[in-house]
Parts: structure tokens; C-alpha cells; sequence
């Protein structure tokens, strides 16, 4: 008989295929479980999978008593209440580093793309205004990336591919983190002083409550008129009224945003803005990205089944 596995948060089916593959799935698809399934089917299930930034608090593990795993798709762990986790003896897995080429890759994608205006030039080519002659400021212009200053806040995982991606740029990167790393960039003690040296300020950092807001009003001012935000780490990160305000105002210059703080929505004030470029939480929607994923998922409960500690156990598990 295969063992049972809860599938928690709502995946696209594609992405769970493997797992059917190898388990009897019980997908709740992002409905509190016991909503979805009997008490009686809740009771078999030892081990879940789940998107780390799904709220997972204490009373939805108490719903399958005998869970003993949680398995995040993903690197981040952030709405998984880990002491929750630990008071009941629950292993919580992820995916570390599955994703961070992809993710990565998005964010020197957003980088460039609004530092250059790519939308605004792709509307101006596709609205006529290019061949009407039309004068726009889009055409001013911009600095570009030879000798940029580039923060990296954050050198984890995806830190460290975003701060070798934008050297190759002709850049000077420094970076901040909770310790030096022996990476060849310079290194700031404190975020101020990343913000107020940099031009663009790409958030790499683990969301959690130590990071929670961390770039707000203050940090915004230091970056300053002709600076830019690049997140791609979680919106919890950031004070989003606080960065929209900066966008409004022209305390900064830009945003590049695939992470927001509540998801699925990004509010009006910050989609009607003209100058920042939106994607929807897709930094690490590869194709590659997935099977390292999935393999991770895969490593985390057969081990789990096997009775054996998980591979990949998030730090504080
Ligand atoms: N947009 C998307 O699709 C995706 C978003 N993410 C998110 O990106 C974030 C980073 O992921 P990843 O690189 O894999 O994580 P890692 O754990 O590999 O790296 C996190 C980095 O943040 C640093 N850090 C943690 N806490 C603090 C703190 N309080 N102050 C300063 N630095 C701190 C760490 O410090 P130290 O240098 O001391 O180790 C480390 O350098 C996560 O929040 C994750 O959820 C991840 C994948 C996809
Ligand atoms: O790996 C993660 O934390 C993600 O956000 C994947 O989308």
C-alpha cells in the first residue's frame, strides 16, 4: 500500500504528478484539510507537502495526529510555524538552492528591465508613439549598469548567483548579510550602509521574523532618488506602503517586484505606478528549477518513510 501524503497549499497538478507517482495524495488544495477530507482519512497521514509561504500554524497539524513531516516545495519555510512544528515532533523539510539559478535569473530580469523602462519602450514601439515620432521621456537616457554599484542584501543561495550575475554586468557589488562571507565583493556591516553606498538594492535575504519590514522609509531614503529595489525574497521583507509611498513620491526611482505582501494581490496604488516592473512569484517557475524541487520533496519523505532524519531540514526544524 502506498503511503498517504497531504498535499496542503493549491499546486498546479503538473507539479504533484511525480508524487502521485510514489504516494496516494490527498490534495486539500489550500482548503483548511478538515474541510476537505474526513476526520477518519486525516487520521492516517504522517506526512504533508506544502508551499513554505502558506500559513501552516499549529491547529492544522493537529488535524492528522500522527504527522511527522512537513515538506516544503521550495526553499522558503516562512509560513511554517517551526516551533509548532518542534513542540509536536514534526520534521519540516525544503528545497534549498532547488530553485536559486531561476531565481536569480529573475532578478537581474528585473533589474534591467526597470532600470532600462523595457515596458514603457515595448509600449512606445507597440503603440504607434515610435513611428508617430512622438517625443517621450522614456527616451531619455538611463544610467546603465557599467561600473553600478549593485547591494546584494542577502548572500545565501540566491544571493551569491544574483551577485555573480551582475558582475559579469561590469558592476561593483557589495553586499549585506548576518555574517562576512569569503565571496570576492565588499562588505557592509549594517543595510543602511549598503543602501546609502548602492544604486540598486536586490533583497535576497531569508523573510522571517528578523527581516520582517526591514527595508522601510528609512532604508528607502538612503537609497535614494536614483536607487532602485529589486525583490524577489518574500514581501514580508519589505514595508510595502512604505515603498509605495517612495515610488509616488520620487524618493526612489524604481521597483522590480515578484514577491508582494499579500499574494495573489499586488494593490492599485502599486500596479498604477509607472515606474515598476511586476511578475507574479515566478522566480523559480523553470522547468529545471521544478525537478530539483521535486527531487528534494522526493529525498525529504522517502527518507521520512524510511525513518530516517530528512536530507534537507530547514535550519531550525
Ligand atoms: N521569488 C521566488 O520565487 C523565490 C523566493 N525565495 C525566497 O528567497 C529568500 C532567500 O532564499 P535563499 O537564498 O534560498 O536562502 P538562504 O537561506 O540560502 O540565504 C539567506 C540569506 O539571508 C541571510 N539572512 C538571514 N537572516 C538575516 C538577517 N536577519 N539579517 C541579515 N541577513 C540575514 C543569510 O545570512 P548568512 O549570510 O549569515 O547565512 C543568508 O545569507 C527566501 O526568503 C525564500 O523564501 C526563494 C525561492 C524562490
Ligand atoms: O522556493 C521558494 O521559497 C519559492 O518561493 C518558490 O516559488
Amino acid at each position: 500500500m502506498p503511503e498517504k501524503v497531504l498535499i496542503y497549499s493549491r499546486f498546479p497538478k503538473a507539479q504533484m504528478e511525480r508524487f502521485g507517482e510514489r504516494f496516494e495524495l490527498l490534495n486539500a488544495a489550500g482548503k483548511p484539510p478538515n474541510e476537505v477530507f474526513s476526520a477518519e482519512q486525516l487520521a492516517d497521514i504522517r506526512a504533508m507537502i506544502t508551499a513554505g509561504g502558506t500559513p501552516l500554524r499549529g491547529e492544522a497539524m493537529d488535524l492528522m495526529p500522527k504527522l511527522g513531516a512537513i515538506v516544503c516545495y521550495g526553499t522558503g519555510y516562512d509560513g511554517v510555524d517551526l516551533a509548532a512544528a518542534a513542540k509536536r515532533g514534526i520534521a519540516v523539510g525544503h528545497s534549498p538552492g532547488a530553485n536559486a539559478a531561476s531565481v536569480a535569473d529573475i532578478a537581474v530580469t528585473l533589474m534591467l528591465a526597470t532600470t532600462r523602462r523595457l515596458l514603457a519602450a515595448d509600449d512606445y514601439v507597440r503603440g504607434g508613439s515610435w513611428a508617430a515620432a512622438k517625443p517621450s521621456p522614456m527616451m531619455r537616457p538611463q544610467a546603465g549598469m557599467l561600473g553600478r554599484k549593485i547591494g546584494v542584501y542577502g548572500m545565501g543561495e540566491i544571493g551569491r548567483k544574483i551577485a555573480a550575475r551582475v558582475a559579469a554586468f561590469e558592476t561593483e557589488v557589495g553586499y549585506f548579510s548576518r555574517s562576512k562571507h569569503d565571496v570576492p565583493y565588499q562588505y557592509f556591516p549594517t543595510l543602511d550602509g549598503l543602501a546609502e553606498w548602492c544604486s540598486v538594492l536586490m533583497i535576497a535575504v531569508r523573510a522571517g521574523a528578523d527581516t520582517n519590514h526591514a527595508v522601510g522609509a528609512d532604508v528607502l531614503k538612503k537609497l535614494g532618488k536614483d536607487g532602485y529595489i529589486v525583490n524577489i525574497s518574500r514581501g514580508s521583507v519589505i514595508d510595502q506602503p512604505a515603498l509605495i509611498a517612495a515610488l509616488t513620491d520620487q524618493t526612489i526611482a524604481g521597483a522590480g517586484l515578484d514577491v508582494y505582501a499579500k499574494e495573489p494581490h499586488a494593490p492599485d496604488a502599486l500596479t498604477a505606478l509607472p515606474n515598476v516592473v511586476l511578475s507574479p512569484h515566478i522566480g523559480g517557475h523553470t522547468l529545471e528549477s521544478h525537478v530539483a524541487m521535486q527531487d528534494c520533496v522526493l529525498a525529504n519523505l522517502d527518507a521520512f518513510f524510511a525513518g530516517k532524519p530528512l536530507p534537507y531540514k530547514v535550519p531550525l526544524g
